[in-house]
């Protein structure tokens, strides 16, 4: 099958607006048939020997959303202590998740013994479950945002509030915790870069021949 020009159109378009939301949620409801064609897509990523070690918690229920959102203000707190004083106050005012204003919550976990103690591909590489996990959340985020769903990722958050408040058994390993809704508008740039937190790198100081070249620490 060959991908016709229009259609690597699509894609790129969408690679190219998908955006991290933290502000713009609108309470409207996801139809459980758009909801489905997301996971449905991130089930569909690549995994480490097939494993397909994810699973996907949904999170509609209120209370539980404000105890994830209490948990996060306090590691947002912890947080502001760790950056220097001239990013303090700046960090202090970023908004960094939709938690409660996203229709829904998703949290993305790994079962790393899912398919036994052996694994084709992570024999030398014992983390590659993990990545593959990632892969499915980065299949959710484009698919979401071919929705017209945004999806916000929030990980200033300490994983036993999730443990606790979905029932998660401590051998599966907590990857993402995602906040998912319609939006009242797509930002054109990562907020962080229209904030002036960071610019986009050039993509030439990231691509190296031969040999791994160091790019700038900071911009
Ligand atoms: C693993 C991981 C973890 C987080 C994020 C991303 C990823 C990949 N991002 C989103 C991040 O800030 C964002 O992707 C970049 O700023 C680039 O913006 P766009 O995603 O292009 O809009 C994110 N954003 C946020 O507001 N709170 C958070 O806790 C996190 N955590």
């Amino acid at each position: 099958m060959q991908i016709t020009q229009e259609e690597r159109d699509s894609v790129y378009k969408t690679i190219f607006a998908r955006r991290d939301v933290r502000r713009e949620f609108l309470p409207d409801a996801i139809p459980d048939d758009v909801l489905k064609r997301v996971l449905t897509a991130a089930h569909h990523a690549p995994s480490v020997g097939y494993m397909q070690p994810w699973d996907f918690v949904l999170v509609r229920s209120d209370q539980t959303k404000a105890r994830i959102k209490s948990s996060y203000l306090q590691a947002h707190q912890q947080a502001t202590e760790m950056f220097a004083s001239d990013k303090k106050e700046t960090y202090q005012k970023l908004k960094l998740e939709g938690i409660m204003e996203a229709p829904l919550g998703i949290c993305v976990t790994c079962d790393r013994s899912r398919n036994g103690p052996v694994v084709i591909g992570t024999t030398a590489k014992p983390d590659m479950d993990l990545y593959s996990t990632v892969c499915a959340i980065q299949n959710l985020w484009l698919a979401a945002r071919a929705e017209n769903l945004g999806v916000g990722w929030v990980s200033i958050l300490h994983d036993d509030v999730l443990y606790d408040t979905l029932n998660i058994p401590q051998d599966i390993s907590i990857v993402a915790y995602l906040c998912v809704g319609y939006v009242s508008q797509f930002n054109d740039k990562p907020e962080l870069e229209k904030l002036g937190w960071l610019p986009r790198r050039p993509i030439d100081d990231v691509i190296h021949v031969d040999t791994w070249q160091p790019t700038p620490k900071e911009p």
